[in-house]
């Protein structure tokens, strides 16, 4: 299957072919309100005063309560790290694509996965997008292509797995759990991380073609950062809601494995990419989770009242389910409720 990358650089496409031709659903809305995600300011969680710390835990709580997806500010990960990664992941995508064959992959879970779509396997009407999925933790690897791709990779998965482990110490605090509870309970030091590029070149009619489609992320948490480009919208209060990030923010939003622990308390949200007409979107998401021999149900702290409303699942089942079926909305999430 060609990349769209390919696809638009190839010929002079004037309209999207039909195997991409997305039917977008009659009843969605786009929000016209001001409204976007919450802002945490991410130095008051880790350098804050005792009361600073406390009202950003607070604040933490509940936009992973009322929006599932919220935006971080002083994360300490360097503009010049992040445009690295950006630069040279679409580097990567660069390459010819006799080069990224190499990376296809055949098994769901290959450490290193570059392909189009989401699981062309499945997708009917395909994705406008290309992706680059690599497994990078607890065991680093990397492509070894293009040059000097693998250190920049190294080095921001590392920075990104720091605000994470961060944020899931102020998330366990604000759901009064003990600081280190979820890093604890899931093995975060040695869980599992997926660096996800996602490119998604011009479109020539944008209106009837779909990036990603509705979807909510597997996993703890997802740190995304994107280029100039925005696409990224979120379903909240029945809307969806066109994310402008503040510069130099970092995206975070709640995965299905965080619903799970908390017994439903922190909802992962429904959210997807649209695509445009005039430039290459990039976007890059890190996925945090256990490692993937880990069970994850619902703390027992979290579901005593109310019962347990997940069974347990090893995440990497979950994964595998994620992977292997078409991305519809929570439909993975609703196969293991009670
Ligand atoms: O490109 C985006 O803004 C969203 C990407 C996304 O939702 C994902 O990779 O799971
Ligand atoms: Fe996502």
């Amino acid at each position: 299957m060609s990349s769209v990358k390919w696809l638009v650089e190839s010929g002079c496409l004037k309209k999207v072919p039909s195997k991409y031709a997305y039917e977008k659903n009659p009843e969605d809305r786009i929000s016209e309100d001001e409204e976007t995600i919450p802002t945490i300011d991410y130095s008051l969680l880790t350098h804050g005063t005792p009361i600073q710390r406390f009202k950003v835990i607070q604040d933490l709580g509940n936009a992973c309560q009322e929006w599932g997806f919220f935006m971080v500010i002083n994360h300490g990960v360097p503009k010049k790290l992040r445009d690295e990664i950006i630069n040279s992941t679409e580097t990567f995508f660069n390459l010819t694509e006799e080069e990224k064959q190499e990376y296809r992959g055949n098994e769901l879970l290959d450490p290193i996965k570059c392909g189009t779509s989401f699981n062309v396997r499945v997708d009917k009407p395909l994705m406008w997008r290309d992706y680059l999925k690599i497994l990078v933790h607890p065991h680093f690897v990397s492509p070894h292509k293009p040059v000097g791709f693998s250190e920049v990779l190294q080095e921001y998965c590392k920075r990104s797995r720091e605000v994470a482990s961060e944020l899931l110490k102020g998330i366990s605090k604000s759901l009064e759990l003990e600081e280190n509870y979820i890093t604890k309970r899931m093995e975060v030091e040695v869980g599992s991380q997926m660096f996800v590029a996602n490119l998604y070149p011009p479109c020539p009619q944008p209106e009837i073609a779909m990036g990603l489609p509705p979807h909510s992320d597997y996993g703890l948490l997802t740190l995304l950062i994107q280029n100039h480009l925005g696409g990224l919208q979120v379903m909240h209060k029945g809307k969806w809601v066109p994310i402008n990030p503040l510069p130099d923010s970092i995206i975070i939003n709640i995965g299905d494995h965080m619903e799970i622990l908390t017994n439903g308390k922190y909802k992962s949200v429904v959210h997807r990419a649209v695509v445009n007409g005039h430039g290459t979107r990039i976007s890059i998401g890190t996925a945090h989770g256990p490692p993937l021999e880990t069970i994850v149900s619902p703390a027992p702290e979290l579901a005593n009242l109310p019962p347990p409303a997940y069974r347990g699942i090893k995440f990497r089942e979950y994964v595998e389910l994620q992977q292997s079926s078409q991305l519809i909305g929570k439909s993975c999430l609703d196969r293991i409720r009670i």
